[in-house]
């Protein structure tokens, strides 16, 4: 049974995200999820199909590290199991935050397909967890879109275990993950690509 002042704070700081990500307009028109860890064995996360800007206490729900729903009639979010593998993976992980901002989306579009998106050379990379220079490669891997997401998820699990560094990925024509110790972590990293995704496509667009 998971602790109701705990399962209250993870809800209130999704719903806070959901109002600062949908501003910045990184989540139009009911796309993206957001959870954040309750304790080692559940996790509070949006139900399925709300809209992120507009969301209250009934928009969260609580389910288990297999996605399965604890003490909820709703459905939560069509990829739950993106989540749950990231929170088995990293015993550290506090919340995760899927986003759906154009930019995201335009440049996971223009990556050569089979190729990561590789980012060095900016001093704002520092602003991922553990990332102390400008001299680091950071390297977003891209897994193609699907409606199969237990297979996605599988994918993400199997790359994950083998590259724990990587603070997040894309998926083709669909949007960013990515997670971090608190919701604060996540959020900033969230801020992060963004900004990241714009220099690359600035980049592209001046190099032509
Ligand atoms: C509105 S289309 C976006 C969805 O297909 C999906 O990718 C998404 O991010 C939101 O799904 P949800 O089930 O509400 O969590
Ligand atoms: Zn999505």
């Amino acid at each position: 049974m998971f602790d109701v002042t705990r399962y209250a704070t993870a809800a209130q700081s999704i719903i806070e995200a959901g109002r600062f990500l949908y501003d910045r307009g990184w989540s139009p028109a009911t796309s993206s999820n957001y959870s954040a860890r309750i304790d080692a064995d559940t996790i509070a996360i949006t139900v399925s199909g709300r809209h992120k800007g507009q969301l209250g206490a009934g928009d969260v729900m609580v389910v288990d590290l297999q996605g399965r729903p604890v003490q909820s009639d709703c459905k939560s979010s069509a990829e739950t199991l993106l989540h749950t593998v990231l929170y088995q993976a990293f015993p550290g992980v506090g919340a995760v935050l899927h986003t759906h901002s154009a930019k995201a989306t335009v440049l996971s579009r223009l990556l050569p397909a089979g190729q990561p998106l590789t980012l060095e050379g900016y001093e704002l990379q520092k602003a991922f967890a553990g990332v102390q220079t400008h001299d680091a490669e950071l390297v977003v891997p891209v897994f193609d879109n699907t409606q199969d997401i237990a297979a996605l998820a599988a994918l993400t699990r199997d790359h994950f275990a083998r590259h724990p560094e990587q603070p997040g990925y894309l998926i083709r024509g669909h949007g960013l993950y990515t997670w971090g110790a608190t919701m604060a972590d996540c959020l900033r990293h969230v801020e992060a690509f963004e900004f990241l995704f714009e220099c690359e496509l600035e980049t592209m667009r001046i190099r032509g």
